[in-house]
């Protein structure tokens, strides 16, 4: 019986191991760190928005395309109205340039220039928004960039049928940084969707503890090394060019 028991301990913790680090010692970031760190990057360290939005987007398609090979998939990506959003665009657009058939819905658009321009992208490289919420079982994916770690609950009115359109969805979401309606710190409440893959950017945030999915990868590979000692982040290491990492 011991034998047994602990032959289920090793599966369970082999299966939090990411490169030798237990998953379990990987920072997990409330939404005050999280702020901070995006504050840090661009104050102290220089970044532009584009800068970081380009290669957090970037990487949430790498892990799409990791977990999701098949390029006949239909893709929904659903952008809101902050830089989560500008992560979404950014995301749709590296996925049609990996030959994926790609959808954007887009309510809510931020007008600045940064927007504007990703929108434009988009557009030029092919991509179609719709104008209204699409019926369910158009897509056989969806890509959640509503909102990340900024988001207060509960969700204001406008885009209480956005979410009800995901949490009814059968298709698998792929939520980007956070699972939009999910509080930061505290997980979801009983009317919040659950994705299939969750892609963290910098450092998983407290609310991944809730995630019951079955891919979770790490993206946005531009945490400089100073400021993850600072916050004792303990990041995996990244593989050779990769720009995620798989935690789960
Ligand atoms: N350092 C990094 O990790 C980087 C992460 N990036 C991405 O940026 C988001 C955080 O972006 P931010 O603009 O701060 O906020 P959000 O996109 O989360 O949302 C703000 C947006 O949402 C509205 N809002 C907030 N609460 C509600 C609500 N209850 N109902 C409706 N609307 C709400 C708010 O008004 C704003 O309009 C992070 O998660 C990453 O995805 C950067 O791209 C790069 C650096
Ligand atoms: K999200």
């Amino acid at each position: 019986m011991f034998a047994f028991a602990s032959k289920i301990a090793k599966k369970l913790t082999t299966t939090y191991l990411v490169q030798g680090k237990r998953m379990s010692s990987i920072k997990l970031l409330n939404q005050s760190e999280a702020v901070n760190i995006d504050v840090e990057l661009f104050n102290d360290y220089k970044f532009s928005v584009d800068q970081l939005m380009e290669l957090a987007g970037f990487s949430c398609a790498q892990a799409i395309q990791k977990v999701y090979s098949n390029k006949k998939l239909k893709i929904l990506v659903v952008c809101g109205p902050g830089n989560n959003g500008g992560d979404g665009l950014v995301c749709a657009r590296h996925l049609k340039t990996m030959n994926f058939n790609v959808e954007l819905f887009y309510p809510k658009r931020t007008s600045n220039d940064l927007y504007e321009r990703l929108a434009h992208q988009c557009s030029e490289f092919g991509l179609r928004f719709l104008e209204a919420i699409p019926h369910q079982g158009h897509h056989d994916l969806i890509v959640d960039a509503l909102f990340g770690f900024s988001f207060k609950p509960p969700v204001r009115e406008q885009f209480v049928p956005l979410m009800d359109f995901l949490l009814k969805t059968n298709a698998p979401i792929a939520s980007i940084d956070i699972p939009s309606g999910w509080n930061v710190n505290n997980g979801p409440s009983e009317e919040c969707f659950h994705p299939d893959l969750l892609i963290s950017l910098t450092a998983p945030k407290l609310c991944s503890k809730f995630f019951k999915g079955k891919y979770h990868y790490l993206g946005g590979r531009f945490v400089p090394d100073k400021l993850q000692e600072k916050y004792e982040l303990n990041l995996p290491q990244y593989k050779d060019s990769d720009s995620c990492v798989q935690l789960l």
